[in-house]
C-alpha cells in the first residue's frame, strides 16, 4: 500500500530554485508529497501557479513567509497539520568590496540565510521530535564549503549554516530526523541578475580604487564568465534536491554541479587552505587566460554531468 503523501514546506518559492523544486515534487508522478509552496511577497505567485498547472490546489497550495518574521513564521505554521520536510531555499546575495558594503546590508544577509533558516527550523522541529521523525533541507551553497572573493560575507552566512546544521545533525538522529545541506555552484536563476542590480547601482563608497578594480576588471568577468560556462539550471538544482529529499538514508552533504568540483577538490587536496587560497588568487590575478581556457573546457560537455557518487 502506498503511504501518505509527506508534507513539504519549502521558502522562498517566487523564483529560482524554491519555484522548479516546489513545481517538481508537487507534479511527482507517485504523488509523494503535498507541497507549502511559500514566498514573502504573494504579488509574485503567479509564475509559479502558472507553473504548478493542475498541481495548484491539489499537490501544491502557496502560503505567505517571510523567514525574517517571526509573526509570518508562526501565522503560516498554524496553518500546517504536520511538516514532515522543511526546504530552507530562501537566500540573497551580497558582492562587492567589503570596505564599500554597509552593516545593515551585511545584517541582512544573516538574518535571511541564516537566522531565517533557523526560525524555520525552531518552528518545526518540536512537532518532528515529537512524531520522531523529519528531513531538514538547507540549500547551502559552494560558497558555505570555501570561500571566494568579494562574496565574504554571503559566504560566511553559508559556513555558518553548515556549522550549524551539521552540529544539529548528530542529535537529531536520535530523533530519526534527517539534515542534509545540498551545495550549488552557480546557477542560473534571478540570483545573479540581482546581485548585477546591486553592484550597478553601488558606489563601495570608502573602497580604494585599486580594490575596485580588482573587483570590476578582475572579479565581474570572471564571476560572469563561471556562470555562463558552468552554471547550472535551477531545474537540475531542484532534481537533485528531489532525489535527497526522496531517498531513504539522506546524505548530510551533497554538491550539484560536477564542473564544480575541482575547486572543492583543492581545499581537500591540503587539509592547510593554502591550496585552494593560492590557486584562486592565481587563476583571477595572474592566469585569467588560464581561468578562460578551463572555463571554456569545462563547458564543453566532454565531462559526465552527474556529480560522483550518485
Ligand atoms: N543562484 C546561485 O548561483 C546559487 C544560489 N544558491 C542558494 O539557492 C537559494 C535560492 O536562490 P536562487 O533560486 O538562486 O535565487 P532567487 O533570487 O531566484 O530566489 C531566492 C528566493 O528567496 C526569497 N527570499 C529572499 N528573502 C526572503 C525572505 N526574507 N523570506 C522569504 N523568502 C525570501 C526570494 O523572494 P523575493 O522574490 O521576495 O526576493 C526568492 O524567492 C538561496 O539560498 C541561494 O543562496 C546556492 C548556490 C548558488
Ligand atoms: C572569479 C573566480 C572564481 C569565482 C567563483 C564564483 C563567482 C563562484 C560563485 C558561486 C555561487 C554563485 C554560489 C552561490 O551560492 C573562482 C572560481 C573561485 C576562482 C577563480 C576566479
Amino acid at each position: 500500500m502506498a503511504s501518505a503523501p509527506r508534507t513539504v514546506l519549502i521558502s522562498g518559492c517566487s523564483s529560482g530554485i524554491g519555484l522548479e523544486l516546489a513545481v517538481q515534487l508537487a507534479q511527482d508522478p507517485r504523488q509523494r508529497y503535498q507541497v507549502v509552496a511559500t514566498m514573502r511577497d504573494l504579488r509574485k505567485k503567479e509564475m509559479l501557479e502558472a507553473a504548478a498547472g493542475e498541481a495548484l490546489g491539489k499537490t501544491l497550495t502557496v502560503a505567505q513567509l517571510d523567514v525574517c518574521n517571526d509573526e509570518s513564521v508562526a501565522q503560516c505554521l498554524d496553518c500546517i497539520q504536520e511538516v514532515d520536510v522543511l526546504v530552507n531555499n530562501a537566500g540573497v546575495g551580497l558582492v562587492g568590496p567589503l570596505e564599500g558594503l554597509s552593516m545593515d546590508s551585511m545584517q541582512n544577509v544573516f538574518d535571511t540565510n541564516f537566522f531565517g533558516a533557523i526560525r524555520l527550523v525552531k518552528a518545526v522541529l518540536p512537532g518532528m521530535k515529537k512524531r520522531r521523525k523529519g528531513h531538514i533541507v538547507v540549500v547551502s551553497s559552494v560558497m558555505g564549503l570555501q570561500g571566494v572573493m568579494f562574496n565574504d560575507v554571503y559566504s560566511a552566512s553559508k559556513f555558518a549554516l553548515e556549522g550549524f546544521f551539521e552540529s544539529l545533525a548528530i542529535q537529531l538522529l536520535q530523533f530519526n530526523i534527517f539534515i542534509s545541506l545540498v551545495e550549488p555552484g552557480p546557477v542560473v536563476t534571478d540570483f545573479e541578475g540581482k546581485l548585477m542590480a546591486q553592484v550597478s547601482a553601488a558606489e563601495f563608497p570608502g573602497t580604494d580604487p585599486e580594490t575596485l578594480a580588482y573587483f570590476r576588471d578582475f572579479y565581474l568577468p570572471g564571476s560572469r564568465e563561471l556562470f555562463r560556462s558552468v552554471g547550472q539550471s535551477p531545474k537540475d538544482v531542484a532534481q537533485a534536491i528531489a532525489k535527497v529529499i526522496g531517498s531513504t538514508r539522506p546524505p548530510l552533504r551533497k554538491q550539484t554541479n560536477v564542473r564544480y568540483l575541482p575547486l572543492p577538490a583543492l581545499k581537500a587536496l591540503d587539509p592547510s587552505g593554502s591550496l585552494y587560497v593560492r590557486t584562486a588568487h592565481s587563476l583571477l590575478f595572474r592566469w585569467p587566460r588560464l581561468l578562460h581556457l578551463g572555463l571554456r573546457c569545462l563547458a564543453c560537455g566532454c565531462l559526465p554531468a552527474r556529480v560522483w557518487p550518485r
